[in-house]
């Protein structure tokens, strides 16, 4: 057998502790991630509410604009690609707006995915 990619059972131990290190390290800013996604989207979809109680449109181009310009800044400046800074805010813009219009319509889905109205 190779010395497969996926497991690190043969490699140096130092190497295996350095690699479980930066694991560690990747763990926790993934959490960190997910937990400030999940601050995100409390916001957006209190926005939602907002707009949907006032008739306002669900998404907003001008604004998406602006964060955009502003977010390619934000990437350059810390050395991360910008194209890939724009396409990920995209990703969760067009997942706020699909919350949105579920709003809007009164379609909430519940946060697991499941539809119908939520409580909150
Ligand atoms: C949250 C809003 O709604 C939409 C989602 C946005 C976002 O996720 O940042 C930005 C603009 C809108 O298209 C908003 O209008 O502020």
């Amino acid at each position: 057998m190779t010395t497969s990619s996926t497991g690190t059972g043969d490699v140096d131990p130092a190497v295996r502790e350095e690699l479980a290190a930066l694991r560690d390290s990747i763990d926790n800013i993934d959490a960190a991630v997910v937990h400030m996604l999940a601050e995100r989207f409390k916001c957006t979809q209190q926005v939602g509410r907002l707009k949907a109680a006032h008739r306002l449109p669900p998404a907003d181009p001008a604004r998406e604009a602006r964060q955009i310009t502003r977010l390619r800044t934000l990437a350059e400046n810390a050395k991360l690609d910008p194209a890939f800074a724009e396409k990920f805010l995209n990703f969760i813009i067009g997942e706020v707006i699909r919350h949105h219009e579920r709003i809007a319509d009164g379609t909430t889905e519940h946060p697991d995915g499941t539809p119908g109205p939520t409580t909150d």
